[in-house]
């Protein structure tokens, strides 16, 4: 166990450090808002430097209830090593200095130095003694715990499992202060580096990626800041949940989306199956065939008149110049270097007759109505709307552009059975957004961030995937995700062909220690595991939770949900009673008639009560102190891939997980 010296002076020393620091962070901010942007050249420079000073001051805000550090290391007093280390640093959200002198107080956690916080131990103390860790209540710092570095086991830490086990309310945390070695390797990996995290529920992925985008952000700052960094989660009501950590780490611009904000909303649904034949990669050569079709052979030459004079292109001119661009450019930029092209060896034409033409007269050429009508005929202007809706309503056209790449049956799959009249009024789906996407991208470049942070990245289809890959295309990434998590129809089998349809090389990093789940749970939940991913490892959890599990079959479900919910509200903490979607309004109606006050958790809420009726699909990356799961056979039977699903929502429980059923526990999860 660690050492925990409760001597009264360390820790009045250690508040007035607190202190002292506190008052130098005010110093810093006043300082801040000193600061002119008068000095600007000019207006815009002016209001830049103002954003500047803005957001320089809501940095250094100082809130009273976020310690400003939770960590102190002591410099091992010999040579070696340590000779380029402070004596004693303190590790906390941001820099903070003493304005005389400029010493720092705090250090940042992202800094290289701090690095030995959440790296050194016995093995390897880089040339630490000690590493301290505080604990707050309320801002207040009231307790310590020492574990020295130069020799002996470290065992775990008191403030860690504190740290895990407060109760949950509102949003997502911060985990600066007790992030793990591994979890630190991963955030820490250099920018150009993509990574992929395989990790059990409750290992900490998302907490990962989002301090990864923290630490990015604060490592590449310029340019991060211009090129932008990209966090996509699974929905709305996700993001909500993990909306508050970047911003307590004081990053406030990054762009958070889900899948269906990046492509468009999806307007209709349709059978798993043809989604996931929407979904597999091979569509992307079937739509590069599709829209290229579009480009079509030229049967006729150019003539241009200019006042007296006409100028004439053969029609095998004209197939030249078609036949040296198609399929080496984006569609519209294609689109428009023909034209140009065609003007170009008109005004040849003009100077061998001895006119001077100059760029304005190639632009009105290619401007003119005659390469119009070559253009419109040989190269037309379609939207991706357009070509989709030929490709999945027109037989032929769809047998053509899915030569080599789908057979019949997989075209009937695809194809409508009745075709939307107009590409206007098609009810797109989500496998569609995706194929619009990719069209889209193939007639203009789609622009990539610096940095991408995928979640729950096994749930994607090849096509969404590339979708998502187009937008880190200059960029790297973080992929998250757990396999055996996967509930979709085109749900992943493996990180390596998630990384290829990115687009992206990476090496895949496990994770298996749980943060979230009692060890009892877990073990139960991972019955389940050999029938969802027998390939992975069985995870462990930080915390043995006995007692934490409760399975019972009831008579009436209705009322014992409503009976554990109210057992569930004399303990602290959030809860969440996960039932199968249809019967989310069934027990929404239980507890109101059982007097309990509650909320509903839907797609596009955030559900900030603290007790929630879950449907079982939303259920994805949100935890709860308390669950309670509601008939695991109907879940599971709810969807194809319903064990993956049954496998979520069994592992959301901070605290208790009690499961209650009328009918039969599913085969895989009765037995042991
Ligand atoms: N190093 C840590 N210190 C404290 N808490 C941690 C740490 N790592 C993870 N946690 C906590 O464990 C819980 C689970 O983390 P997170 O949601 O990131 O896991 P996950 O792997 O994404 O889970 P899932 O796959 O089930 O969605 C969160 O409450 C998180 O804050």
């Amino acid at each position: 166990m660690p050492a925990e010296p409760d001597e009264p002076e360390t820790l009045a020393a250690e508040r007035a450090h607190l202190a002292e620091s506190r008052t130098a962070l005010r110093r810093m901010r006043e300082h801040a808002e000193g600061l002119s942007a008068d000095v600007a050249a000019d207006w815009v420079s002016k209001q830049f430097l103002e954003s500047l000073l803005d957001q320089r001051i809501a940095a250094l805000a100082d809130h009273p209830d976020t310690p400003l550090f939770f960590g102190r290391m002591d410099r091992d007093g010999g040579a070696g090593d340590g000779a380029d280390l402070p004596a004693v640093m303190y590790v906390g959200r941001r820099h903070v200095h003493d304005g005389d002198e400029g010493r720092p107080l705090v250090l940042d956690w992202r800094a290289p130095v701090s690095r030995a916080f959440y790296q050194a131990g016995p093995a390897d103390p880089m040339g630490w003694r000690l590493r301290r860790r505080f604990g707050f209540q309320a801002g207040e710092l009231t307790a310590f715990e020492d574990e020295p570095l130069d020799g002996g086991e470290i065992g775990p830490s008191r403030i860690l499992t504190e740290e895990i086990e407060r109760p949950r309310t509102g949003p997502m945390r911060d985990i600066v202060a007790t992030i793990q070695p591994e979890q630190d390797v991963i955030v820490r990996a250099d920018l150009p580096r993509s990574v992929c995290v395989q990790g059990a529920p409750g290992t900490g992925k998302t907490a990962v990626g989002l301090h990864r985008a923290a630490y990015l952000l604060f490592t590449h700052r310029e340019r991060l800041s211009r090129s932008g960094v990209l966090i996509v989660g699974p929905n709305r009501a996700f993001l909500a949940y993990i909306s508050a950590v970047l911003p307590a780490l004081g990053e406030v611009r990054v762009e958070q989306a889900t899948i269906d904000d990046l492509l468009g909303e999806p307007l209709g649904a349709e059978p798993p199956a043809v989604s996931a034949a929407k979904g597999d990669a091979r569509m992307a050569d079937v739509l590069r065939k599709a829209l290229w079709l579009h480009v079509r052979k030229p049967e006729q030459g150019l003539v241009v008149t200019r006042g007296a004079a006409r100028y004439r292109l053969a029609d095998h001119e004209v197939r030249e110049i078609a036949a040296a661009l198609r399929g080496t450019t984006r569609y519209g930029s294609g689109r428009a270097a023909f034209a140009q092209r065609l003007a170009h060896q008109i005004l040849v034409r003009m100077e061998r007759r001895g006119e001077a033409p100059d760029d304005r007269v190639q632009d009105q050429v290619a401007r003119s109505r005659p390469v119009k009508e070559v253009l419109d005929a040989v190269w037309p202007k379609v939207t991706a709307e357009q070509v989709l809706h030929r490709l999945l309503s027109d037989a032929d056209f769809l047998r053509k552009a899915s030569k080599g790449a789908l057979d019949e049956d997989e075209q009937a799959a695809i194809r409508w059975a009745r075709p939307a009249r107009s590409h206007r009024s098609a009810k797109w789906t989500a496998a569609d957004r995706a194929l619009l996407d990719e069209l889209n991208d193939l007639i203009e470049r789609t622009t990539s961030v610096g940095h991408l942070v995928v979640d729950e990245a096994q749930d994607l289809s090849a096509m969404q995937l590339r979708a998502l890959g187009r937008r880190c295309g200059t960029g790297s990434a973080t992929v998250l995700g757990d396999l055996a998590q996967g509930t979709t129809a085109w749900s992943a089998r493996s990180w390596k062909e998630v990384l290829t349809h990115l687009g992206q090389d990476g090496e895949v990093t496990e994770l298996t220690l749980g943060f979230r789940v009692p060890g009892t749970v877990l073990d139960f939940a991972a019955r389940l595991l050999p029938h969802v991913a027998p390939e992975l490892e069985r995870p462990r959890s930080l915390r043995p939770g006995p007692g934490a599990l409760d399975v019972r079959r009831v008579p009436d479900l209705a009322a014992a949900a409503a009976g554990a919910a109210r057992d569930a509200l004399t303990r602290s903490g959030s809860i969440g009673l996960i039932v199968p979607d249809a019967r989310a309004g069934a027990f929404a109606a239980a507890l109101e008639g059982a007097g309990l006050e509650h909320e509903v958790l839907g797609a596009d809420s955030d559900g900030t009560g603290r007790l929630l009726v879950v449907p079982a699909t939303l259920a994805k990356g949100l935890e709860y102190d308390h669950v309670i799961v509601v008939e695991p056979a109907a879940i599971a039977a709810a969807e194809a891939r319903g064990l993956a699903r049954l496998y979520v929502v069994l592992t959301r429980a901070v605290t208790s997980l009690t499961v209650l059923h009328g009918d039969d526990l599913p085969a895989e999860l009765a037995m042991s």
